[in-house]
């Protein structure tokens, strides 16, 4: 048996990382230290055509050791604070940095996850607590959900290395995931297609409960380097883009009359790609945790057709209602 080595990359994966950047200081309380905490989990991912004789030859003469690939997240986290910000601006330095370090890495794969510190918010920051209105607390955050912000990040060299200057393509996928939400009311699933195993029945109103998985792309882009570290000059708002995604999926959730999950996800994507034309196109993945009525019928208590107002989670299965959502071409 001859074998090949189709594909490889290799690196570090889940390198968590807190970073406390200050803010200025606040003119009627001067003293008082403000901050912004991101807490992020990160892949660093490098391919190449000289790493496969580490696979079969057993050859790590240029295998950059996975420890040098997270001692590096932290060095550019600590030289280049302002592009952690945005963390699809960390990982575009993230990549940059290993392409212009090592002639022999072809590809940079970065994914970044960001987690969900909220500001706690308090009365206020001198005793009495409790009688003042509530305030954002410069540096007490909480855990507001499970939700999360990514960014993916592919970096490809397209230039050879010792002719010409650094050229590199990038493809930057964003999204969101784990974002939990549920409503009571104002969801509708009927007129379906029906035979012999169908039991479900028609459900003019029903809870809707999802936790939203969704990601964004952006078109590739080709750079020619150098540039700054930090610079990272791109015309894409990425924050804005996510906080507005986030928005407009929380808004249409909450407000559309929903006669299915598929057509809350179709209004949610049409929407976005209205609203940014940086997104090329959206996919969402909506997973439908069904919270079933409770027969207390059986016990005389009215609650399958009328009057249902108790119900039962059911962790597994759930329905899953995914769809890519992108721009229609032109009629030529
Ligand atoms: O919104 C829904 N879409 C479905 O495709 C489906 N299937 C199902 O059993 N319940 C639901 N709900």
């Amino acid at each position: 048996m001859s074998a090949t080595l189709i594909k490889q990359k290799y690196g570090k994966d889940l390198v968590r990382l807190v970073k406390v950047s200050p803010l200025p200081p606040h003119p009627q309380a001067p003293k008082l230290k403000r901050h912004i905490v991101q807490e992020l989990t990160c892949r660093v991912l490098l391919g190449g055509k000289e790493f496969d004789s580490s696979y079969t030859l057993a050859d790590n003469s240029k295998v950059v050791p996975t420890d040098t690939v997270k001692n590096t997240i932290y060095y550019l986290a600590k030289k280049s604070p302002a592009s952690l910000l945005t963390i699809e601006t960390f990982a575009h330095d993230i990549a940059v940095h290993f392409l212009e370090k090592y002639a022999h890495v072809q590809t940079v794969d970065v994914k970044i996850a960001a987690h969900n510190w909220t500001r706690i918010a308090t009365t206020t920051l001198q005793p009495p607590l409790g009688s003042a209105p509530l305030v954002a607390h410069p540096h007490s955050f909480f855990r507001a959900g499970e939700d999360k912000r990514h960014v993916q990040l592919v970096a490809t060299r397209l230039s050879t290395p010792g002719e010409g200057p650094l050229k590199v393509q990038f493809a930057t996928t964003s999204g969101l995931t784990d974002l939990y939400v549920l409503k009571t009311t104002g969801s509708s699933f009927e007129r379906f297609h029906r035979d012999e195993l169908t039991t479900l029945p028609d459900m003019a109103d029903r809870i809707f409960s999802t936790t939203v998985e969704a990601y964004w792309t952006f078109p590739t882009r080709v750079e020619t380097f150098p540039v700054v570290i930090g610079a990272a000059a791109s015309a894409i708002p990425y924050d804005e883009i996510y906080t507005g995604i986030r928005q407009v999926t929380v808004d249409l959730f909450a407000n559309h009359d929903s006669p299915s999950v598929q057509n809350t996800l179709w209004r949610m994507g049409t929407e976005i790609l209205k609203l940014y034309p940086d997104v090329v196109d959206i996919s969402y993945a909506l997973p439908n945790k069904h919270v079933f009525a409770y027969d207390t019928d059986r016990f005389g208590l009215k609650n399958l057709r009328e009057g249902t107002n108790v119900y039962y989670p059911v962790a597994d299965p759930s329905g899953l209602i995914t769809a890519t959502i992108g721009r229609s071409k032109p009629k030529l």
